[in-house]
């Protein structure tokens, strides 16, 4: 039986430890591993930010946040007490050099401090340059330190490079771990087993096979609280250049020579720099972006961007559809359908992968063409459509039905939120599913031009509904090659 990972105790500093992020994701993501046991009992969590609050406060505020985030069944309240007892906080201003560094270096130079320490930036990506100087100055990066930064790198190829450059002025790139939570997701990382373990489906994919494919992550929340920073970014640069890239690279990609890290990212980055680049003509024709409108659904009134953002106007995008093309012999002449937007009708992110049509029929009907389902979120699994005879007709009648595996009650496990094993991978020192620098400035080599023909205004910002599949245009985008999104389940 595999044993359970053990950790040696650690110090995880999180910059921005007010924030969403940390009080959502990352401090309920540790509570879990320490729940699992992989938290050793010398470990710090240390929280800083610029809000001048006490350990106490901090604590309290970790407090409410684990038993609004982590599943009801598991509020022990004991469990939370002894988590708490392993929380700091530091009120500092990471990008200033004259600002309280003293507390935290009395906290890591202390007889308590660990070897091990990780510095996770959970502020805007443009404070990561002066928090790594500052660190470097103070002498807070030891050979056993590493860096989280999180997406999105910058706001352009310039920005990234600028960030990328500044960072890695004091840490070697195998100390920089970029993450991006989607490669934590279990069902993404299982689509190198489902193809690479499943010859019948490697040696089905390619355009031999497949028709089209598509990716999508619909949300039913708005942009909520983080109006400010969405606003100057839109989906373009917060999913598609990051996350829903990814997922393409995972689909995409030639085998690795093996489960190294290089191996495995040299192949992503071969996808990111085979995508065909969008020309003018390109971004007009394969690029749709929306935005969300007020609507009723059941009673309820559901808020419009503008209104969440309390603006009278905004030419930011909260939905995005494009059509990529890879340039390879593998996928010529396949569509990457990728789709995001946020308050849309269902929380979902999923990969369909329509295989092609047989081009002779035994049936007087011809039959509809196998699809394949990856189930990302939630109710993580993989369905399979088929055809079979008809039982209640003739036996020259087709239905349609599907091999269906919904992975938790299969497994008997709980599906762990994506950070969980990531950040545990940061503390192990394990680089595998963060993103190597070229593959970021390959994304953004990529999303530029797109960025920069909606600025110039080539594509229109399209209205959608509150509650609705998107602007009407993403499905023009499909049906000019007589293609449809599929929302359900085959
Ligand atoms: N929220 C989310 O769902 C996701 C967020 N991200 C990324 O995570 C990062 C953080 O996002 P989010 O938590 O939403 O942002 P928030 O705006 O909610 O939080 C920002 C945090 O940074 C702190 N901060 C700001 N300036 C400084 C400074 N000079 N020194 C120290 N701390 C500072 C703020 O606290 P204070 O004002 O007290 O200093 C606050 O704790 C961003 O890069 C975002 O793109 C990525 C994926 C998802
Ligand atoms: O990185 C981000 O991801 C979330 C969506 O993540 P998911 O795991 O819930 O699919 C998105 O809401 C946010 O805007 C974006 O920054």
């Amino acid at each position: 039986m595999e044993q359970p990972q053990t950790y040696s105790p650690f110090d995880f500093i999180i910059f921005g430890a007010t924030g969403d992020l940390t009080t959502r994701k990352l401090l309920p993501a540790l509570f879990y591993r320490y729940l699992d046991k992989q938290i050793p009992a010398e470990t710090r969590i240390i929280g800083a930010a610029r809000s001048p609050l006490t350990d106490e406060d901090f604590r309290g505020r970790a407090r409410d946040g684990l038993n609004q985030f982590i599943q009801e069944a598991d509020r022990n309240p004991e469990k939370i007490e002894e988590f708490l007892t392993k929380i700091h906080y530091v009120s500092l201003d990471g990008a200033d050099p004259n600002g309280k560094w003293s507390s935290i270096e009395d906290l890591l130079n202390s007889k308590q401090a660990n070897p091990v320490r990780i510095f996770y930036f959970a502020t805007a990506p443009r404070l990561y340059g002066d928090i790594c100087d500052n660190l470097s100055n103070k002498k807070l990066l030891t050979k056993d330190t590493r860096v989280v930064l999180e997406k999105p790198i910058g706001t352009s190829l310039e920005t990234a490079q600028e960030i990328n450059n500044r960072v890695g002025k004091h840490l070697p790139e195998n100390h920089i771990f970029r993450i991006d939570h989607y490669l934590g997701k279990e069902t993404v990382q299982n689509i190198l087993a489902l193809r690479f373990a499943n010859p019948v489906f490697e040696r089905l994919w390619s355009s031999d096979s497949i028709d089209f494919i598509e990716i999508t992550a619909a949300e039913t929340v708005g942009v909520g609280k983080r109006g400010g920073y969405y606003d100057g970014a839109g989906a373009l640069r917060d999913m598609v250049q990051n996350h829903l890239l990814q997922v393409l690279c995972m689909v995409a990609m030639d085998p690795p020579i093996s489960l190294s890290e290089d191996d495995l990212r040299n192949e992503k980055l071969k996808v990111l720099r085979s995508l065909k680049p969008m020309t003018e003509d390109m971004i007009k024709t394969d690029t749709v972006r929306g935005q969300y409108t007020t609507n009723e659904q059941n009673g309820e009134h559901i808020p419009g961007y503008l209104e969440e953002l309390n603006k009278d106007s905004s030419n930011t995008e909260t939905f995005v559809a494009i059509k990529a093309q890879i340039n390879t012999s593998r996928w010529s002449g396949v569509p990457f359908y990728l789709r995001t937007g946020k308050r849309m009708a269902e929380k979902t992110s999923e990969i369909v992968i329509q295989f092609k049509k047989s081009a002779w029929s035994l049936f007087p009907t011809a039959p509809e063409p196998n699809r394949l389902h990856i189930r990302i979120q939630p109710d993580e699994g993989v369905s399979l459509s088929m055809q079979v005879k008809d039982p209640s007709k003739s036996h020259t009648s087709l239905r349609s039905t599907f091999i269906d595996i919904d992975f938790s009650p299969a497994f008997h496990i709980r599906y762990p939120d994506s950070y969980e094993g990531l950040l545990m991978d940061a503390v192990k020192g394990d680089p595998l599913l963060f993103i190597r620098r070229d593959e970021v400035d390959a994304a953004w080599k990529w999303i530029e031009p797109i960025l920069d023909g909606w600025a110039r205004g080539v594509v229109p910002l399209s209205q959608y509904k509150a509650g609705s599949w998107g602007p009407q245009e993403a499905n023009e985008l499909l049906a000019k090659e007589g293609h449809i999104w599929h929302e359900d389940m085959p």
